[in-house]
């Protein structure tokens, strides 16, 4: 039996490969940033042969560490930023334009346009999702408008559509395979949640061919084998799944009414719902939360658009901080926010609220207001946006969640870890892996080659780190809330 399992986890900021043993455990991690380009106000940009590149050089750096030849890797799992939007010449390989980014905003004006009609009402019927532009079918629209003789070559069929799990698998098969997962297609805003196909009717709403669309296959299976000149040997590439997804499957929530909470540059609460796609009325997404022989689970979720980017901003704009980390010390030097509300509105709000013009604010401003009080609330920011996810999700499924399973970056933060169990009154449960990200496309990865045999295994890898319990009383727990609600009402337009 070969002994690892390589992730390619392909997030908005950052490239990561990691190899997995059999039981979960991490091998080895490399991991490389990448640039993000701002051309204009709310526009968000990469460049995809830079994805490509990082991703590139995380893996051989990830095997290096290990010095392991290529027969020791059983499969590749990818698990990607969602949404992200590529569109490249089917001949050359090259994109036509850089990759728009799922925060980018600039298809607002569509969106508004296409809701003024009601359309938004088809939009959620078939595909789940709430018209916004998060979605990549606007994205795609606008690089066909835009791009010089764009719309000319997708008509020729001469160009390819793809999410960053789409463009990845391409480059790594070397061109060969042009697909996606059931879990990606979930997010274009093109995809019948329902029929599982492409939906005719939206790509003529976008004028977007059906040839420029990858094909979709389940999240588990062998989609192709990489190009021998990349490792010297070829892979399978067998996982497929967007990082939200990746996550929820990383965290064993495969029952309905399991839940997890990914605290990255977003953060993303999602609920596995079996196989009911469940409508929400409170500004949550129907999505599916995997797809395995065939058959899709649905999840309910909420997306918040900034969570660990507003930690970076403290960092890169602001210059309040020097890594990311220091927040918890700085939070745990003051006894509480002073009465500061940030609302890191920077790209307009996600869930529950949908508002793609707010923006940001600080509020509650003193002359004894200091830099640890700003660091404090903005920490507490991403609890607070949790917070009113959740809410909207136990008033959809009827459930109360008292437990939460919590991942990503910003969940190594124990002062936030605390402060989300302080206003949820309920437990935070962090396990010992919190890539579960890698983890859940490891996991799909191996499951497609036998190097799991089934999901009862991959089960018992599962593993607590600590338990988060609520510590403060119910009236303070109201007051704080009541400050962010006044606070988020000042920021919607
Ligand atoms: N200890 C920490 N406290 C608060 N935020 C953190 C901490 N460590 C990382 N972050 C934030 O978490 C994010 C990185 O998380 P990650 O899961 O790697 O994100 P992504 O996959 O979206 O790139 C960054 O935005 C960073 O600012
Ligand atoms: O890169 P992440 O982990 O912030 O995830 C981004 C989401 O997939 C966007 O929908």
């Amino acid at each position: 039996m070969q002994k690892y399992i390589m992730a390619l986890d392909q997030g908005t900021t950052s490239s990561r490969a990691i190899l997995f043993g059999k039981n979960g455990e991490m091998a080895a991690v490399s991991q490389k940033e990448f640039t993000q380009y701002f051309p204009e106000n709310g526009w968000v940009e990469q460049d995809p042969k830079e994805i490509w590149a990082s991703q590139m050089s995380v893996m051989m750096e990830a095997r290096e560490t290990l010095g392991i030849p290529v027969e020791e890797i059983a499969a590749i799992g990818i698990t990607n930023q969602r949404e992200t939007t590529i569109v490249w010449n089917k001949e050359t390989g090259e994109p036509i334009y850089p990759a728009i980014v799922w925060q980018c905003r600039r298809t607002a004006d569509r969106i508004d346009a296409l809701k003024a009609e009601g359309y938004d009402t088809v939009i959620r019927e078939k595909t789940g999702l709430i018209a916004d532009p998060y979605f990549s079918a606007t994205k795609i629209e606008w690089i066909l408008d835009h791009v010089d003789g764009a719309r000319e070559m997708a008509e020729q069929g001469k160009l390819y559509f793809g999410t960053v799990d789409t463009w990845l698998i391409y480059k790594l098969t070397g061109g060969r395979v042009h697909a996606t997962d059931y879990t990606n297609a979930s997010r274009t805003m093109l995809f019948n949640i329902h029929t599982l196909e492409w939906d005719k009717e939206l790509l003529e709403k976008f004028r977007i061919p059906e040839s420029m669309l990858p094909e979709v296959h389940n999240s588990s299976e062998i989609y192709g084998y990489t190009d021998e000149r990349l490792f010297g040997g070829s892979i399978p590439v067998a996982g497929v799944a967007g990082d939200q997804q990746a996550a929820l499957f990383g965290q064993c929530c495969f029952e309905p009414g399991d839940t997890k909470n990914t605290y990255g540059t977003g953060c993303f609460l999602l609920m596995n719902t079996g196989d009911r796609a469940v409508y929400s009325e409170h500004g949550l997404l129907t999505t599916i939360a995997i797809g395995l022989n065939g058959k899709v689970q649905y999840a309910l979720e909420g997306s918040v658009f900034v969570a660990g980017a507003a930690i970076k901003w403290l960092r890169d704009e602001m210059k309040l901080i020097e890594k990311a980390s220091d927040t918890e010390r700085i939070a745990l030097s003051v006894k509480d926010s002073n009465g500061v509300y940030v609302v890191p509105a920077f790209t307009g709000l996600g869930a529950p609220y949908w508002d793609a013009y707010a923006r940001g604010a600080i509020l509650g401003l003193t002359r004894g207001t200091t830099r640890e009080h700003i660091v404090r609330a903005t920490v507490e920011s991403l609890a607070y946006e949790t917070y009113d996810v959740l809410k909207a999700m136990e008033n959809d499924s009827g459930m109360e969640l008292k437990r939460l399973r919590v991942d990503g970056g910003a969940s190594a933060n124990n002062f936030l870890m605390q402060f989300q169990a302080d206003l949820l009154a309920g437990e935070i449960v962090r396990p010992v892996v919190t890539e579960t990200t890698a983890l859940g496309a490891a996991y799909l990865a191996g499951l497609a080659v036998g190097y799991y045999d089934s999901i009862e295994e991959i089960k018992q890898n599962w593993q607590v780190e600590r338990i988060f319990e609520p510590q403060i009383d119910e009236e303070m727990r109201r007051m704080l809330l009541s400050g962010w609600e006044n606070a988020v009402k000042r920021v919607l337009l």
